[in-house]
């Protein structure tokens, strides 16, 4: 049985819907940001937190828990800056509970949800793994701190682990069962479709005067699907003993500027969008687009959605909401 942690979220409800097919999913969730309708119903679930260990306890010794996937994080950028303790002691401390629970109960593989936004605002076109991780927000430092941790957990305690930085999640389930909820809203694709859906008045465009050929800012932006079956990958490869622990970038390898993608959403919806030109956001990289060579290389994924493809699941999904 595998743990998903975090899994009546997003990402994570997208990578249940998934798994199920081939192995049995527990959904460990406390529902602050999850929805509990997004899990599978093939999955078991149960309403709790991780930083509770009685709940820990529960799950460890009543599951045959063989792996923990792990999507439960607080991860908006701004509000890490304004209140770190929180995501310290979610993103951190919660997590810390976490891994000292599998090692308790002897369960040693882990996938771990990580972020580009450990890499901070590298000069370069094109982010590989060897960039030195420089976070610029409680956010991505918290994401780095368990980094850090499970690469000594690895060689104390024989943990076996794969970190998964992912660049920008888009898209929604083919099903069009699921898709991207997040309440509030801070995602560029999501808040164009809800602008073309009548349920905003406009689109802000945060910055216009960056380095990059149009002034927006260029973002790699990768389907949630080829995010759930790169998770698929690393759990085949940590049960097999394929490979060691490892961290990898999980991105399309092509960056597209702001400008670019509501185009492209105009282009999918065949919708006309009323743009606002705006400040830049604080902390916003200009621009940050994977190399994604390693994970091709050591565990055959890559992605297979483009972003016209991302466009059109999100708006399938957009279009059937009763908001
Ligand atoms: N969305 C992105 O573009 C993106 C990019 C990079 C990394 N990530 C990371 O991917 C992961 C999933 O992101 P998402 O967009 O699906 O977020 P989300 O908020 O939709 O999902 C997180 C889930 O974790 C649950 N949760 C939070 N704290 C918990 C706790 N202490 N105990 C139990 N459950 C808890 C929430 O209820 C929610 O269901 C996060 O770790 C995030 O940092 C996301
Ligand atoms: O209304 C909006 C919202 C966003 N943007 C711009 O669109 C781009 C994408 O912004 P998102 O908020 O969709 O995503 P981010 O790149 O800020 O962040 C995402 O990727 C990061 C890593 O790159 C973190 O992991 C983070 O959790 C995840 O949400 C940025 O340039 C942002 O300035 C706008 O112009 N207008």
């Amino acid at each position: 049985m595998i743990l998903v942690v975090g899994g009546a979220g997003y990402i994570g409800s997208h990578l249940v819907k998934d798994l199920v097919m081939e192995e049995d999913v527990l959904v460990l969730d406390n529902l602050i940001t999850g929805h509990r309708e997004a899990i599978d119903q093939k999955a078991l679930f149960i309403h709790g937190d991780i930083g509770d260990p009685f709940v820990l306890k529960t799950v460890f010794k009543n599951y045959p828990i063989k792996s923990v996937m792990h999507f439960a994080a607080y991860s908006l950028v701004g509000e890490s800056v304004l209140d770190p303790q929180k995501y310290y002691e979610n993103n951190v401390g919660s997590t810390l509970n976490l891994l000292n629970a599998m090692l308790k109960h002897n369960v040693k593989n882990f996938i771990f949800s990580s972020t580009a936004a450990t890499y901070g605002i590298p000069n370069v076109e094109l982010i590989d793994e060897t960039i030195p991780a420089n976070p610029i927000n409680p956010y991505g430092k918290s994401k780095l701190m368990i980094e850090e941790i499970l690469a000594d957990y690895a060689s104390a305690y024989e943990m076996k682990y794969t970190i998964l930085r992912y660049f920008n999640a888009a898209g929604a389930h083919e099903s069009g069962e699921i898709g991207e909820k997040h309440v509030p809203e801070t995602h560029l694709i999501p808040l164009i479709l809800q602008h073309l859906a009548g349920l905003r008045k406009n689109i802000s465009v945060f910055g216009t005067d960056y380095d990059t050929p149009d002034g927006t800012c260029i973002r790699d932006y990768i389907h949630v699907t080829d995010l759930a079956k790169a998770h698929i990958s690393a759990l085949h490869s940590l049960l097999n003993g394929w490979n060691k622990s490892a961290v990898y970038n999980l991105g399309n390898g092509q960056g597209f500027s702001v400008k670019e993608v509501i185009e492209t959403c105009e282009q999918v919806t065949g919708l006309k969008a009323d743009v606002v030109y705006c400040e830049r956001r604080a902390g916003d990289p200009g621009r940050l687009v994977a190399s994604a060579e390693k994970i091709k290389r050591e565990l055959g994924w890559e992605a297979e959605r483009n972003l016209e493809q991302i466009i059109q699941s999100a708006w399938k999904w957009h279009r059937n909401q009763k908001y």
